[in-house]
Formats: C-alpha cells, sequence, structure tokens
C-alpha cells in the first residue's frame, strides 16, 4: 500500500477516468522501462543512490497545496524528477517513474528548437490577486491560463465559485487585453455548468477550455452543445489523457480539439511525443507543477514536437517561493529555454534549504519501490 503523505491533502478535482481496458493503440507507443524493447530498468537500489526528497514551499496556493513534494534522482544521463502527486497510487506512480529513468538513465531527444513560449498560470485567487499573480510573470506574457471550478478538500465546488470564476477571467482580459486566455476546470463542471459558463464567456474569446467536465463522453457533449449554441471555443482534454488507461482515446472519439500532454503522468517525453503524433491533435504541453529539474524535461517534449501551435503550461516554476535550480526553470519574455538532452543541475545550497526530512524521505522510497513493481512486472 503507499498511504498520501499526512501533511498533504488528497487533491478532490483530479479524478480518474481510467477507460475499460488497455486497448491496442498504446500497443504503438515506445516500450516502458523493462518491457520488452525499452530501456533497461534499473534496480530500486540504483534509482535511490543519489535521491533527495524535496518540499518546495508556493507563493500561491495551488491544486490545493501550499507545498509541493517532489524526489530527485540521479542517473548516469543526468538529474531526473519522480513528484506524483500524494493521493496517486502505484500504478499511475508507475508512469511518473518511466519519465524519471527516461531523464536519469536515457537522457532526452534532440531538440528542434531552441525555446518555447509559456503561458501564465493564473490560480484560483480572488480578482483583486490576479495583477500580483501575473507580475510574477513579466513582461511579455502572450497567453495565460486561469484556473476555474475549484472544489473544496471535501468535495464540491467552493461557494460562490461561478461568479469568482468570471470575475477572475475578466479581470484577466481587462489587464491583457491582446493575450490568449483559456480556463482550466480540471473536470469540475457538470456538462450544464460547462456550457452555461462557456456561453457567458464566449465574449472573452476564449483560446480554448480545458477538461470542463470529467470522461470523454461528457467532453464530446458539451463540445457538440456548444457549437449548436454558436459558442466555438475550442475544447481541451487534459485529465481524459493524462489519467486514462488509453491517453488515445479521447482523439479517437473526436472528444476535443486539442490535447494537453505532461511528462511525468505520460510516461517520458518520448511517449508523450508519440501520443501526440498518434492523436493526430494540435498539443499543449503542460506542467505537473513540477521543480525546475521536471519542468526542464516539459521543455525538452516542447521543443522535440514537430508543431508547437499554442503557449505551453510550462511557466509554473514562477509560483513556487523556492527551487532547486539556479536561476530557477522559469520564462523570461514568455518564453522558456529549452534545456537539451538533459536536466540542469541541482544547486547544492538550494538542495540543504528544500530538503525534506527522513519521514518524507522513507516516504518517498517506498513509492519508488511500489511503482517500479509496477514496471517490472510490465507496467500498469
Ligand atoms: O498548464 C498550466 O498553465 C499549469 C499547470 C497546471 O495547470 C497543472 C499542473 C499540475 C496539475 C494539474 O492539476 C494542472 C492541470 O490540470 O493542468
Ligand atoms: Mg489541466
Amino acid at each position: 500500500m503507499n498511504p498520501a503523505h499526512p501533511s498533504d491533502p488528497a487533491h478532490p478535482s483530479d479524478p480518474a477516468h481510467p477507460s475499460a481496458s488497455a486497448p491496442a493503440r498504446t500497443a504503438a507507443l515506445p516500450p516502458l522501462p523493462g518491457a520488452p524493447g525499452g530501456p533497461a530498468l534499473p534496480s530500486v537500489e540504483d534509482l535511490l543512490a543519489d535521491a533527495v526528497a524535496v518540499t518546495l514551499p508556493m507563493r500561491v496556493r495551488f491544486r490545493g497545496t501550499d507545498a509541493r513534494q517532489a524526489l530527485l534522482l540521479r542517473g548516469p544521463a543526468g538529474w531526473a524528477e519522480f513528484s506524483p502527486f500524494p493521493e496517486y497510487g502505484p500504478a499511475e506512480s508507475s508512469a511518473w517513474l518511466a519519465a524519471a529513468i527516461e531523464a536519469g538513465w536515457q537522457g532526452w531527444p534532440a531538440p528542434v528548437r531552441d525555446v518555447v513560449p509559456v503561458n501564465a498560470t493564473v490560480p484560483a485567487v480572488e480578482a483583486d490577486a490576479v495583477e500580483s499573480v501575473l507580475a510574477r510573470y513579466g513582461e511579455g506574457i502572450t497567453a495565460v491560463k486561469v484556473k476555474v471550478a475549484e472544489h473544496r478538500p471535501g468535495g464540491g465546488l467552493v461557494p460562490g465559485s461561478h461568479s469568482a470564476d468570471l470575475a477572475r477571467v475578466r479581470r484577466v482580459r481587462e489587464l491583457l487585453p491582446d493575450a490568449h486566455v483559456r480556463i482550466d476546470a480540471n473536470a469540475g463542471w457538470t456538462p450544464a455548468e460547462a456550457i452555461a459558463m462557456l456561453a457567458e464567456l464566449a465574449d472573452v474569446g476564449l483560446e480554448y477550455a480545458e477538461q470542463p467536465v470529467p470522461g470523454i463522453k461528457k467532453l464530446a457533449r458539451v463540445r457538440r452543445e456548444l457549437r449548436a449554441r454558436g459558442v466555438s471555443t475550442p475544447i481541451a482534454a487534459d485529465e481524459a489523457v493524462r489519467k486514462a488507461e488509453d491517453p488515445l482515446a479521447v482523439a479517437a472519439a473526436g472528444a476535443a480539439d486539442l490535447i494537453v500532454v505532461k511528462v511525468q503522468p505520460l510516461g517520458g517525453v518520448r511517449r508523450a511525443a508519440a501520443i501526440v503524433a498518434a492523436a493526430g491533435l494540435p498539443a499543449v504541453v503542460s506542467s505537473a507543477l513540477d521543480t525546475s529539474v521536471g519542468i526542464a524535461g516539459g521543455a525538452a517534449l516542447a521543443a522535440h514536437l514537430p508543431a508547437l501551435p499554442h503557449a505551453c503550461g510550462l511557466g509554473t516554476a514562477a509560483l513556487f517561493d523556492d527551487d532547486v535550480v539556479a536561476p530557477a526553470w522559469t520564462p523570461r519574455q514568455g518564453v522558456l529555454e529549452a534545456p537539451g538532452e538533459r536536466a540542469p543541475e541541482p544547486d547544492p545550497a538550494l538542495l540543504g534549504r528544500v530538503r525534506a526530512d527522513e519521514r518524507t524521505h522513507a516516504w518517498w522510497r517506498d513509492r519508488v519501490a511500489a511503482a517500479h513493481a509496477v514496471l517490472a512486472a510490465g507496467g500498469r
């Protein structure tokens, strides 16, 4: 078993939407570590030899947490991050471990571009706090993601969330009249709520709405009903890609206009790139609220994709009060540097400052061993 670390509450609005069974479509993806034809699976001892657990304090509460927990690993190809959210079990975490093995024991594929445009991310703050959040991203912001549909820890939307969401989105539009503005509901609305909110926001000219509702069928329904009402807001799939047993099912169903891809949940840069190619839809690379080591993996994916039509959600290191790399992998003039084929080296002084306690190290060691067992048995 893999209990959540008690200091980190589970996130209620990130539901899993597994499809019924692992379908043949995923067979075309690059094999996982330890699978036939895939990279070697290092032993648990090798993976943990130089592991450092860190806790990064956040400037703004995000995804229900004020501190991000992560484990940094070091392999022959460089540093790597393993940071499945505390409530994730071994099967889901095994994809995150595959991504860490790629980074540390294999290295990332070559980039085709030097820089990656990124969006600023605005958590579910009050409208009057939007300006100070945007200020953290500096000059040159061309795209903003606004979080909406925030849930209470016990479940259910925060009271008054619809009007707070509308005010937050409108405040962003007011401050940045020319920026692309996208929203992300993390599957937190019902279809009726999503249709009403997106119809209400039609005048804002949203770039897209990310995972307004859970699951593939509901996404398809919202998309269809919006079109019937003359609302053309594109629909993006996030959880329906990264938490599904078949990350290609949403594209196969024609339920979204674009997909959001994340390196750790999808098992590495090569697997995420293969998912984009097989989906045949425009893709946005986004963060998993990683430290600068993991963010560099997102930048490696974005720099490797043949086409990158949208700014990426990789600016989230700006939400941390502290990081592990100096300078942090944060955007300048709206772009992030591509890291090349390996992650940046953590700074020993920073590591000393954000190093987690021994109990947290033990918790991470158990999580690595449990995820490793899933990979050793052939994957989730
Ligand atoms: O895409 C961005 O701008 C920031 C990243 C982001 O929104 C997320 C990071 C980590 C966990 C997720 O709940 C969340 C997302 O849903 O995309
Ligand atoms: Mg999302």
